[in-house]
């Protein structure tokens, strides 16, 4: 494709004849990734100024540098803009086409992965080829590909999506995280649908405070959303009104959900031994849903799941029919093994006061003994949200264990003392195989074991190490792998058949 077509309406760049028409071979953001006749995308970032790469780039074969105006670009085409990010992913999308017909994206504190796995899967038993992009990776119905961020960066996240439609994928759902929507990961393509899940904190080490945090989430609703698309808001949340109203703003189609919700109102929800019973209001109707998940908060993905659903050609009784057969999210509430003693452990990913919270409400019901909470909180992230993890764990447990994860470039001492702070009374053990196996030794036949923060992940990351980790892993090597619940080394859909089977 040509640089002329390739930024035409985009900027006021003027491009002198001979440079319009030289072929682009494809988008880089990495100084170390340009092949001949790339276009540069050269960004000020967190750690490094892209900038300080344009060299390099052109002896790598760069014919054009997208940069600010203030930028020095000598031997290749100077694409100057304020907001470079935002011109490059633009143009990137001209590049990366075709995308899939249908694509829903999903942000929130918590809950888009959650989210998007059960859009995959809901679109998928209505017969749909359907993928998610997110902190899984890029998922379809036969393979799981990490991509390192729940958001990737703007060429892996649009070369992924061209990928999966030449592939046959019409349905996209991606997670849109705070830092992916402020730096412009996710641009370009035709999305309809944006949903959010909550707004609580997280973050902010980043952001700064909470109404920045908003502000980037905004961006999904005010911007990346066509402006005829759809917003499928859960209602429920203390953020929900301003949502809304933004989305209104912007003329988009609001869907709600929830207790609040208008478009699928859930008036009631009954946990059971498996799962729970959802009494939702749409269309006139009161439907009765047997949803086999756990949790208050994974029938709000659900909900979030079915508006999307709803909104991207779905009918109402296949969804509704469809949500009965959800199979669960790996790590969130993943029940790993049950002890010889015949207590359940419980992986979990909430990895903030809020999710915490939401975890532990999750399996409160189903606790006749004690309920013991192992968690921690990252390394070079948020701190300020861990005095306020370690409160929340010790109030609604009966023990607590604050162990590491992923301490990254930080003494884990310091971030276990940080979160001590604000649980007192709580047991600390650095090792997390040790905290696992204390809490697998200490639990009764009518005890419940929560093992919160690391859900999916594979590994412990320390300096710069990644030490292979996986929590349900150790978690059935503690218990002496007593009861296996679930596969992890399979194909996503696969590995839920397998379930199926083994169930039924
Ligand atoms: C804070 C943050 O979001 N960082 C991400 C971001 O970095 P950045 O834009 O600030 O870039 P930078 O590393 O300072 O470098 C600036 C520019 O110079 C370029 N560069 C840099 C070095 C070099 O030798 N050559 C070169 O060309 C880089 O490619 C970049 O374009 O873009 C980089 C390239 O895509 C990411 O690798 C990096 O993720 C880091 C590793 C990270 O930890 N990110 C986390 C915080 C993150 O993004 N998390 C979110 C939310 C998670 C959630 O859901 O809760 C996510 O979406 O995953
Ligand atoms: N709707 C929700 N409300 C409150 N807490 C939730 C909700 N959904 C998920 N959680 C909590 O957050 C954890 C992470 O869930 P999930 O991975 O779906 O969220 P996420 O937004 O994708 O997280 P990340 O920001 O890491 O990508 C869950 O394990 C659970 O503890
Ligand atoms: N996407 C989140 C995941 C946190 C998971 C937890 N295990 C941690 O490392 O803090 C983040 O990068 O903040
Ligand atoms: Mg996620």
């Amino acid at each position: 494709m040509q640089l002329s077509a390739l930024i035409a309406g985009l900027t006021d760049a003027d491009l002198n004849g001979d440079a319009s028409q030289i072929p682009a071979t494809g988008f880089a953001i990495d100084h170390r990734k340009v092949a001949a006749g790339n276009i540069f995308g050269a960004f000020r970032g967190a750690k490094f100024n892209g900038e300080d790469y344009i060299e390099a780039a052109v002896k790598a074969g760069a014919i054009a540098i997208v940069a600010r105006p203030e930028a020095v670009v000598e031997g290749a085409v100077h694409i100057a803009d304020d907001e470079p990010r935002r011109v490059f992913a633009l143009m990137a999308a001209r590049y990366f086409t075709p995308s899939p017909q249908y694509v829903a994206a999903v942000t929130g504190t918590n809950g888009k992965t959650s989210t998007s796995e059960l859009t995959r899967q809901l679109w998928r038993m209505a017969g749909l080829n359907s993928a998610s992009i997110g902190t899984l990776g890029v998922t379809t119905a036969d393979e799981q590909v990490k991509t390192g961020l729940t958001t990737p960066d703007i060429v892996t996240f649009l070369s992924n999506m061209s990928g999966l439609a030449r592939e046959g994928v019409s349905h996209a759902v991606f997670e849109a995280s705070s830092h992916g929507l402020s730096q412009y990961r996710t641009e370009g393509l035709p999305v309809q649908v944006g949903a959010f899940t909550n707004l609580s904190r997280d973050h902010l080490d980043y952001h700064g405070d909470m109404e920045s945090y908003f502000e980037a989430k905004m961006r999904l609703f005010e911007e990346v959303v066509e402006p005829n698309g759809s917003a499928v808001v859960w209602a429920d949340d203390l953020w929900s009104d301003k949502v809304i109203k933004r989305a209104m703003d912007r003329g988009l189609n609001i869907f709600t959900v929830g207790e609040q919700g208008t478009a699928l109102k859930l008036v009631s929800r009954t946990p059971t031994q498996l799962g729970q019973v959802l009494m939702v209001m749409a269309g006139g109707n009161t439907h009765r849903i047997a949803l086999p998940l756990i949790g208050a908060y994974q029938a709000a993905n659900a909900l979030c799941a079915a508006g999307i659903v709803l909104n991207t050609g779905g009918t109402l009784e296949d969804v509704f029919d469809h949500m009965q057969r959800l199979q669960p999210v790996r790590g969130r509430l993943e029940r790993a093994v049950i002890t010889k003693a015949g207590a359940p452990v419980y992986v979990d990913y909430a990895h903030t006061p809020d999710g915490l919270v939401a975890a532990i409400g999750a399996l409160l019901p189903h606790v006749k003994g004690k309920l013991i909470t192992i968690m921690g909180a990252g390394g070079d992230r948020d701190t300020g949200k861990r005095p306020e993890m370690g409160k929340v764990a010790i109030e609604y447990s009966d023990h607590v264990i604050v162990t590491d994860d992923n301490p990254r470039g930080e003494d884990p001492a310091k971030i276990r003392a940080d979160i001590m702070a604000g649980a007192a009374g709580a047991e600390e053990i650095g090792d997390r195989r040790e905290a696992i196996a204390k809490a697998i030794q200490q639990a009764g036949a009518d005890d419940i074991i929560l093992l919160a923060g690391k859900g999916h992940e594979q590994g412990q990351i320390v300096g710069d190490r990644i030490i292979p980790f996986d929590d349900v892993e150790v978690a059935r090597e503690c218990a002496g792998d007593q009861i296996r619940e679930q596969t992890r080394d399979q194909a996503p859909d696969q590995a839920h058949d397998k379930n199926a089977e083994q169930a039924s």
